[in-house]
């Protein structure tokens, strides 16, 4: 609930039925502007995710899977064949927009895998199926936050100062987000914290994002600097940095926002517990290490005109990497809806995940 007791407002929206369309917060708009986009073509979903309108891998994932049953609709009377070589073209096309949220993948995989099992369904009754799935991809992606919140809350001791980087909140996800929703689900139980949210550059998810979740959501929160958070943490003000993950390799290398490995650097300098809050569609298991996660590199634009202004003479040569890979042994757990992997290992990561049943 938001600090006037109403329901935060829901990152997408899907209206309609097989014919509808995907509403969704541009969150290139926001904290100034709440406004909402509505996609009718998976060129607009393709764009929507590419320009940051929707992000963060969980909302990735249910984006795409929306965005999926939008560019089928316009095969739904064509033959079989034809639909089956319609969905195989939007299904590729979609996960050319980012390279390094695994979830985009794996929901676009899940609803390929199903519709092989469709054959002998008429394509009109295949697209009720797959949004079926798209729906059922949402409402699993909702449960998983709150069971992270379940398991990471007691992570969080009452009167923490928390550290987290870039978004992972409701925004970024169909529920109350991943790291955001441990620190939501221990203010629920009477704990008082103190949220250091860093700025996030060059997109500033923290500044803009973050901070607003935690307004809404009446936590007390502090906006940062980059820069600052190793000040911060020598000062006393951190005992704990909680953030979210793009993709897990299968010995728990976290490939995140860009920045995030710094931050694990200065807190296990500063010998403070640097957790990871994940779904296990965040998992990629086919990767045994970090080393092999693509890294988004985005438009040097982001670095020197952000948000209109220009801050760097023109012709500067810009490196603009949007995520980068933070180790294993740099993470005290990770908090999955399935438990806690702790310690990190691939054993442990496989025990996890193998458990099965969400908590
Ligand atoms: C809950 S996943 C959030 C994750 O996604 C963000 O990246 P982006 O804003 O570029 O989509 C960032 O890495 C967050 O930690």
């Amino acid at each position: 609930m938001t600090t006037d007791n109403t329901t935060p407002p829901r990152t997408m929206t899907w209206v309609g039925g097989t014919d509808g369309y995907l509403r969704l917060i541009d969150q290139t708009k926001l904290p100034v502007e709440f406004v909402e986009l509505e996609c009718r073509t998976v060129e607009e979903v393709w764009q929507a995710i590419k320009q940051l309108s929707v992000r963060g891998a969980p909302a990735i994932g249910v984006a795409a899977a929306y965005g999926t049953v939008i560019g089928l609709q316009s095969a739904v009377n064509a033959t079989p064949e034809e639909f089956d070589a319609r969905r195989r073209e939007v299904t590729e096309y979609l996960a050319s927009s980012r390279p390094t949220a695994v979830n985009l993948f794996w929901a676009l995989n899940r609803l390929n895998r199903l519709a092989e099992t469709l054959a002998d369904l008429t394509p009109a009754q295949q697209l009720e199926r797959l949004l079926e799935e798209a729906r059922e991809i949402e409402e699993e992606d909702r449960e998983m936050c709150a069971a992270i919140g379940r398991h990471g809350a007691d992570l969080l001791a009452d009167g923490t100062g928390v550290l987290t980087h870039c978004n992972a909140g409701g925004l970024a996800t169909a529920g109350d987000g991943t790291a955001l929703s441990v620190i939501f689900a221990a203010a629920a139980q009477g704990k008082t914290l103190q949220v250091y949210a860093d700025e996030t550059r060059p997109l500033l998810q923290g500044a803009r994002l973050t901070t607003w979740e935690l307004q809404q959501r009446g936590v007390p929160a502090t906006l940062i600097c980059d820069s600052m958070a190793g000040w911060a943490m020598k000062e006393g003000r951190i005992s704990a940095v909680i953030t979210g993950a793009d993709r897990i390799a299968a010995n728990g290398d976290a490939a995140n926002k860009i920045g995030t490995y710094s931050v694990a650097l200065l807190a296990k300098a500063h010998g403070i517990p640097f957790y990871v809050a994940a779904p296990s569609s965040t998992f990629d298991l086919e990767l045994a290490t970090g080393a092999d996660i693509p890294i988004e590199q985005r438009a040097p634009e982001e670095v020197t005109h952000g948000f209109g202004k220009q801050t760097a003479p023109d012709g500067i040569g810009v490196y603009n990497p949007a995520f980068d890979v933070t180790p294993a042994e740099l993470i005290e757990a990770i908090v999955t809806e399935r438990g806690l992997i702790r310690p990190v290992t691939a054993e442990q990561v496989a025990a996890t995940l193998a458990a099965g049943a969400s908590a």
